[in-house]
């Protein structure tokens, strides 16, 4: 154990993340023309995808990377938000699949940023939602067709916080998921008329603290039955709501004996089946219900691990994007009927000399008695009992780790630390209580949940208590240095990438499409809830922090923007704390494995130190002892 940091470019750990990812969508009414984001030049790109041969034709080339994007439902358009710099902040435009040509699709506009884009399934209708500072949220549909765009019509104004824009199949009708009426925890369905003016036609309420979340309107001209889940019985189950009859399906699935979430992923071409994802303590499995004979089929012969996205695609499959422990994520077709996989789509198909461990499923007691679920990595062999170790948060917080590739975790085990990741509360997939008890509550029960990983690793003899570090990125970096400061006697140290130090700070300074998620967190603004906002931030208890600290920022991030980290550093260094910080260019996106493998080797390299001066005091304390 304490083996140096392994910096030579060929390292395994290094190989891990070069390995090629593809996330791919096929054009929901041309099964021969997707949309595929892929790091396979070095960095994730957009490119449009030619079915039949598997070829791919790079679309973007964004310096800081470029992941997400939507494709027209014949496949002939590509649209994203075309920002700078990474700081998720500009203007949606639109690629010409086949000439390459690019429009702005809002000129004149100030750039703006966006949580929700969507395009209809006849090709002549966007809807999506803008943020700035002036107007807040705002709900624009536009039309557009093979030769010309028309302007944005705006359909909503609100200052909640508000995602998930969804059209109907003709364009007709958008609904959103909005937290109007709820000040704070739960949402609603909001259904505009566009051929009527934009007039609001029917909302869906399910009460205080109930989420409901469109997916997808029937795929058939003139059906306006919109497939959605809600989590009002505890977990996420799926309904049909007639948005215009009001009439509402849910489907509860109690006589099947499946617990925890289904979430409903695509709807047939024909309306008669749906695809149903299974979620249940971060254990992912699909499953196809028969509308018409009200009959479920598990796809029993599908392979484990984590499943992104699945549609109903070509001949009988499934098409799936999927990772796990051994394989980076690829698209994959499913037999419809068994799960089976029938062909790798996109990503190769074998993974050559390449060592990857298997992720144990663990769990164990947070303060409350409730039990928390984690994913454990190991070196193979460690004989020489306790480890090192590190917890690993993750981001979100409405995120689940589960099993997957995971070159982060592959890297410490390499350099021999026991590896765990845990889902605390506020992660999804454990239920709505679970879910929701973090919210006006914000880095209370989170941070119960990571102490109780620590102790159970001591308690399991797998870490030696005093060589434990947290780390995490985005909100699991928040929470690394919250709990760093309220238990501030536990860690060796904290590593922390693209964090949260200040709420308030973060609130003056964030995209105005955070904004309105913070108050959703809170339960208000920091003007209106000032002790929750500083009792959550870790800049609150930065004098009781007494382990050192690694911070790696982005200076073009808007999620988590840097004037709120310069704070808490300087406040560090007023207070004479360990500090290192590192600034990169980027914005909250890691999209670059070159970039993620330098932050990870400064990570390695600042621990294997961290741990060698800890080594160093203690042997020279124990000289001093015998000398007595
Ligand atoms: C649909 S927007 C929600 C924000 C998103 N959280 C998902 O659970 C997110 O970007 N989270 C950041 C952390 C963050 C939270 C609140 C305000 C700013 C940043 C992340 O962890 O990546």
């Amino acid at each position: 154990m304490n083996n140096a940091p392994l910096t030579d470019d060929n390292a395994m750990w290094k190989q891990r993340f070069r390995m090629h990812q593809y996330r791919g969508y096929l054009a929901k009414c041309n099964h021969q023309r997707g949309l595929v984001a892929s790091n396979q030049s070095g960095i994730y790109q957009l490119y449009s995808w030619t079915i039949s041969n598997g070829q791919l034709r790079q679309l973007t080339n964004h310096s800081e990377g470029k992941r997400d994007g939507f494709i027209s439902c014949d496949g002939r358009f590509v649209y994203y938000l075309n920002d700078k710099k990474g700081n998720e902040t500009g203007h949606y435009t639109r690629i010409d699949v086949d000439t390459g040509k690019e429009v702005d699709l809002t000129p004149g506009r100030e750039p703006y940023s966006s949580l929700g884009f969507h395009t209809d399934g006849i090709g002549k209708t966007i809807a999506y939602l803008t943020t700035d500072h002036e107007k807040g949220c705002q709900l624009f549909t536009q039309s557009v067709t093979m030769d010309s765009i028309g302007e944005p019509s705006l359909i909503y104004e609100t200052a909640n916080f508000t995602i998930n824009p969804i059209l109907s199949y003709n364009g007709d009708l958008v609904v959103i998921e909005t937290t109007d009426v709820k000040k704070g925890i739960g949402s609603i369905l909001v259904v505009f008329d566009i051929s009527n003016n934009g007039r609001l036609i029917s909302t869906l309420d399910y009460g205080h603290g109930v989420n409901v979340v469109p997916k997808q309107f029937a795929s058939l001209p003139n059906d306006i039955r919109l497939l959605a889940k809600s989590n009002r019985t505890g977990a996420n189950r799926p309904l049909i709501w007639n948005v215009r009859t009001n009439e509402q399906i849910d489907f509860i699935f109690d006589q099947f004996g499946i617990e925890g979430d289904i979430d409903p992923l695509d709807w047939s071409e024909d309306g008669n089946f749906i695809l149903l994802l299974h979620i249940h303590n971060a254990i992912f499995r699909l499953y196809c219900y028969s509308i018409v004979d009200k009959t479920i089929n598990a796809l029993i012969e599908q392979p484990s691990g984590m499943i992104h996205d699945a549609r109903f695609g070509p001949d009988g499959t499934i098409v799936v994007q999927w990772e796990n422990a051994h394989t980076p994520r690829r698209i994959v077709a499913l037999n419809v009927n068994n799960g089976a996989v029938e062909k790798v789509i996109l990503g190769p198909s074998k993974i050559e000399n390449l060592i990857t461990r298997s992720q144990r499923s663990v769990t164990f007691s947070s303060s409350d008695k409730q039990l928390i679920q984690g994913r454990l990595t190991l070196p193979s062999t460690h004989a020489d009992g306790p480890l090192a170790a590190i917890i690993d948060v993750h981001g979100g917080p409405a995120f689940v780790t589960s099993e997957k590739f995971d070159p982060v975790s592959e890297a410490w085990v390499d350099h021999g630390f026991a590896y765990l990741s845990i889902n605390y509360r506020g992660s999804i997939t454990f239920g709505r209580e679970f879910e929701h008890k973090i919210y006006s509550d914000i880095g209370h029960w989170e941070v119960e949940d990571i102490v109780a990983a620590r102790t159970w690793l001591v308690e399991q003899g797998i870490a030696r208590p005093n060589t434990i570090f947290l780390t995490g990125w985005s909100y699991g970096g928040y929470l690394t240095l919250l709990t760093l400061g309220k238990q501030s006697s536990l860690w060796a140290g904290g590593l922390a990438g693209i964090a949260i130090a200040d709420w308030t700070m973060l609130y003056e300074d964030s995209a105005e499409s955070l904004k309105t998620y913070e108050v959703s967190l809170f339960g208000g603004t920091p003007a209106e809830k000032p002790e929750l906002y500083a009792a959550a931030s870790p800049i609150t208890y930065v004098e009781q922090i007494s382990a050192p600290v690694l911070i790696i920022q982005g200076a073009n991030d808007t999620r988590c923007p840097a004037r709120q980290m310069k704070c808490f550093e300087s406040k560090m260094r007023q207070l004479n704390k360990k500090l290192e910080i590192e600034w990169f260019g980027g914005g909250h996106a890691l999209n670059a494995p070159e970039q993620l493998i330098l932050h990870i080797e400064k990570m390695l390299c600042w621990t294997h130190r961290v741990l060698e001066e800890n080594n160093a005091k203690t042997t020279s304390q124990s000289k001093t002892a015998a000398l007595f």
